[in-house]
């Protein structure tokens, strides 16, 4: 039913299993002695942190933040919304950003920014990076895919707040942006 609106398939499902596996072994070496508060970003970021723990074998403390700046369209706002705040200490805490995609950058820009202000230490996972889109200076610590600049959706990330639910990542339709 959701697949007739997708033109075509940029991660698969299994790539993205393989690839989290992959990444939870990286980090399970990297945070082993550090018991890191891992940091979702809502509410993109859900199915890859949902995929991504279950590979990191290291005591770890999870949280989530919920920030803002596309409000369910395809362009940025330009402005990034707090909407609600982490809610565990983190003044010395290591924290790893789980992310769904880096776009223009703005997004964790501010929130390493933020946390770091807050005395953090913090580096950043996502499952998608967008380097063509960049517009403000920051990379991800560790990346899931590199992919084209287009707009995607699926595996966390919408359009107009549908399609988080698919299990893949995928290019919509022409037709369903200009309806
Ligand atoms: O690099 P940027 O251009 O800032 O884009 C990345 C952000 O855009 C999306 O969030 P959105 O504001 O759509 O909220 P959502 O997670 O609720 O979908 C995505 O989840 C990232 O947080
Ligand atoms: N759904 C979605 N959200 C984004 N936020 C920044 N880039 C994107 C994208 O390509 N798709």
């Amino acid at each position: 039913m959701l697949e007739k609106d997708i033109e075509k398939v940029l991660v698969s499902e299994e790539e993205i299993r393989i690839r989290s596996t992959e990444l939870g072994k990286v980090l399970t070496e990297e945070y082993k002695d550090k018991d890191p508060l891992v940091l979702g970003i809502l509410r993109g970021s859900v199915p890859f942190m949902a995929e991504l723990i279950k590979h990191i074998d290291a005591h770890m403390e999870m949280d989530f933040m919920t920030v803002s700046s596309y409000h369910g369209g395809t362009k940025s706002s330009g402005e990034v919304k707090l909407i609600m705040d982490v809610d565990t200490a983190i003044r010395d805490r290591e924290i790893l950003i789980v992310e769904d995609i880096i776009d223009t950058g703005r997004t964790l820009k501010y929130l390493k920014e933020l946390l770091e202000h807050r005395g953090a230490h913090v580096r950043i996972v996502t499952l998608l990076d967008k380097p063509e889109g960049r517009i403000v200076e920051i990379e991800p610590d560790w990346t899931g895919f590199t992919i084209p600049n287009e707009f995607v959706v699926g595996f966390g990330l919408d359009y107009e707040n549908h399609y988080r639910n698919l299990p893949y990542v995928g290019v919509l339709k022409e037709e369903i942006y200009s309806n």
